[in-house]
């Protein structure tokens, strides 16, 4: 009907994840394009504190409290003062997709000065295919006013699911506390008009402040792992599931993008105490980027759930040499996935498809 607003897209089938240690004023510049979809809060800290919600949003909320009360003993999987805990979200959740953003990003403009829908775009990246077999130099060949470029084998046009689409940020680039130190007047300026797909057999670094993933297809991988309070490491939280995830959606024949949507994030948190809590991950991560190269799961790995307890196994076997964290992160790994099926129990899991005919 003319002058009806027209019904977003997967407004039913989508959550929005927020952590928060802080406050959500961010969400009414965000209203425009988040207030039909379901807010799944995730209040980080002191659960005496209470976190206000502006009006006029349809919401969930969870404290530290609400978490051991739903998880009991295997609460102690989930992170505590780190935004890690955002992974909780995830599990409670019932909907397909998940979008998850910080409570500082907040809505950038594109070049010609217009507010950008993140949430659109990524809906757009997540249900189009993606391309992890060949790269397609022209990028994205599912965005209007692009396609496969000449050479690019017709067999392979077809691409595979999207797992995951992986935004981007204008003015505070998400970068480690050294680097942070270093350029402290850095800003990220430019704004590429580009969605690529991450190809097979590549890691990379996925940030969580402007991540949308389908939770039908890759949900089970998105543990945030342990970090923060109590933990010698925090910080690499959304590191960590980048790079199982990664591997799983290698192994399963799923695609992961990432580029456009640019978010705009006014970073809030402070480099020195940064550096503290990602010291040891800047050193470890050069032994943890080998062995995610070196792990190969077996065929029978069917479920994403069958590939991360695989990987917990050899997380344990090959990482708990470095730090006895890495058995911690594994046991915990292993819990995640029982927490995981407990409160989804129905949840179908994506069966391996193969890759590109051999
Ligand atoms: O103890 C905490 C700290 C933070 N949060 C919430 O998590 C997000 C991100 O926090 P913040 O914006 O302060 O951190 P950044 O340095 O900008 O974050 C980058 O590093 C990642 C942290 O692992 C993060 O995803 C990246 O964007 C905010 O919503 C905080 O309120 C928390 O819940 N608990
Ligand atoms: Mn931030």
């Amino acid at each position: 009907m003319a002058g009806t607003p027209a019904t977003p897209l997967l407004k039913d089938e989508l959550d929005i994840v927020i952590p928060t240690i802080r406050n959500l004023d961010f969400l009414e510049m965000w209203r425009p394009f988040f207030q039909q979809y379901h807010l799944i809060i995730v209040q980080d800290g002191d659960p005496s504190k209470t976190i206000r919600v502006p009006d006029g949003f349809d919401y969930e909320l969870y404290n530290r409290n609400d978490i051991n009360r739903i998880l009991g003993p295997k609460a102690s999987c989930i992170s505590f003062k780190d935004s890690a805990c955002r992974c909780f979200g995830y599990m409670v959740s019932k909907k397909k997709y998940i979008y998850t953003i910080d409570d500082d990003c907040f809505v950038a403009k594109d070049p010609s000065g217009k507010d950008i829908n993140a949430l659109e775009q990524h809906i757009k990246n997540l249900l189009t295919p993606s391309t992890p077999f060949f790269f397609n130099t022209l990028y994205d060949p599912y965005r209007d006013g692009a396609d496969f470029v000449r050479g690019y084998p017709f067999s392979l046009r077809e691409g595979v699911p999207t797992a995951v689409s992986h935004g981007l940020w204008l003015n505070i680039p998400d970068y480690d506390a050294p680097t942070q130190l270093v350029k402290p007047r850095e800003r990220n300026t430019r704004y590429v008009d580009a969605v690529m797909t991450i190809p097979k057999g590549t890691l990379f670094p996925m940030c969580g402040m402007n991540l949308g993933f389908n939770r039908e297809l890759i949900g089970p991988a998105m543990y945030f792992g342990l970090m923060g309070d109590g933990q010698p490491i925090g910080r690499y939280d959304d590191m960590w599931a980048g790079w199982c995830t990664k591997l799983i959606c290698d192994h399963m024949g799923l695609g992961i993008k990432t580029g456009l949507p640019y978010i705009w994030h006014s970073k809030a948190s402070n480099p020195f105490v940064n550096l503290k809590k990602e010291y040891k991950g800047i050193y470890w991560q050069e032994e943890l980027i080998p062995f995610f190269q070196s792990v190969i799961l077996p065929k029978e790995c069917t479920t994403v759930q069958k590939c991360y307890i695989e990987l917990s196994k050899q997380v344990r076997a090959k990482l708990g040499k470095i730090d006895e964290y890495f058995i911690k992160l594994a046991d915990a790994m292993v819990t995640w996935i029982e927490a995981w099926d407990e409160l989804n129990p129905s949840g179908a899991s994506a069966e391996v498809r193969n890759g590109p005919a051999k």
